[in-house]
């Protein structure tokens, strides 16, 4: 496996490795690895001959410096852990080599439609151009015939699509499913900041997911939903951000029940960590 942190030394890299035909798939992540990210990564392996990760904690995506600064960043156990995946090479660029004049701003805005200020979007002003911008950067460097993104970051997937057709770009984009722990808590690299309290309490979010998915068909859309709430809001130090019972590709609430495309959708800080998690329901 190469481990390359310059544009130049990923793309001799992959020169070295292509054949004539070779197909590329990128995985892009900020590192802390886990199995989820493992995940995409062996998803990947089967979709092309050479795979990417790349491992960059994407400053213009953070809406809170806090959550920047204190994100986890162990290079070690992620370079071993692709090692063991089975991944080809690895591109983790310095913040210059992305943005050669940071902190100063770059032009960049893509109109994402409305699904951009919702949700995530709401809670995280300007979070998804930030996204956009650096997967764009990515895509340019790497090349890649398809990239894989995991669902738990549901918004996220709708906005990239998003931007891979209004820019004609020629990626074909992936979704991964969610991977649990046993006990149902959406694998993130934040949890590492959670105590052992925490993560008891953070099986709320699951567990309400859950709940609209075993209920949907039996319950009233609004009785569901204010359920599914109480059950976060009655969990000690959870403080719920949203809760949605809404379309898969609007991301508007339901108004009343769909027979397909819906997806459950909650974001709460557990302690002092901010966590997302979803769940398709049909
Ligand atoms: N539990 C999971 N199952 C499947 N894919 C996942 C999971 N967690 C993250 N991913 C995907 O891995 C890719 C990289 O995500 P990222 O590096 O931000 O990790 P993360 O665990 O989502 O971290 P965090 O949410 O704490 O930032 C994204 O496409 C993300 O959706
Ligand atoms: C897609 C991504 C790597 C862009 O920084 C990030 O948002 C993530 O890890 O989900
Ligand atoms: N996994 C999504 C990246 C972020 O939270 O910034």
């Amino acid at each position: 496996m190469e481990v390359t942190q310059t544009r130049a030394a990923l793309q001799e890299s992959l020169a070295k490795l292509k054949k004539a035909g070779s197909t590329v798939a990128l995985v892009p992540t900020m590192g802390a690895l886990h199995d989820g990210h493992i995940s995409l990564i062996n998803e990947a392996k089967k979709e092309a001959d050479i795979v990417v990760c790349s491992i960059f904690v994407n400053p213009t995506q953070f809406t809170d410096p806090k959550d920047l600064e204190k994100y986890p960043r162990p290079l070690e156990h992620d370079i071993n852990m692709l090692k063991k995946a089975g991944c080809d090479v690895v591109f983790m660029p310095s913040v210059k080599e992305m943005y050669p004049d940071f902190p100063k701003p770059e032009d960049w805005y893509i109109d994402l439609g409305e699904a951009e200020f919702l949700l995530e979007g709401e809670f995280r002003k300007g979070h998804y151009q930030g996204v956009t911008q650096i997967v764009y950067k990515l895509f340019k460097v790497v090349e890649p015939d398809i990239a894989l993104f995991g669902q738990k970051d549901f918004q996220q997937v709708l906005m990239i699509k998003t931007m891979v057709q209004k820019l004609d770009l020629p990626v074909k984009i992936i979704t991964c499913p969610i991977i649990r722990e046993k006990e149902g808590l959406a694998m993130s690299s934040r949890n590492v900041h959670l105590s052992e309290k925490d993560r008891k309490n953070a099986l709320v979010l699951s567990r309400s997911l859950q709940y609209i998915k075993d209920n949907y068909n039996t319950l009233d859309i609004n009785a569901l939903l204010e359920q599914a709430k109480q059950m976060i809001i009655a969990t000690e130090h959870v403080e719920l951000d949203y809760l949605t019972i809404a379309n898969g590709e609007t991301l508007h609430p339901l108004k009343q029940k769909a027979l397909k495309n819906v997806v459950a959708l909650v974001a709460a800080k557990v302690g002092e960590t901010r966590l997302i998690d979803n769940m398709i329901i049909n």
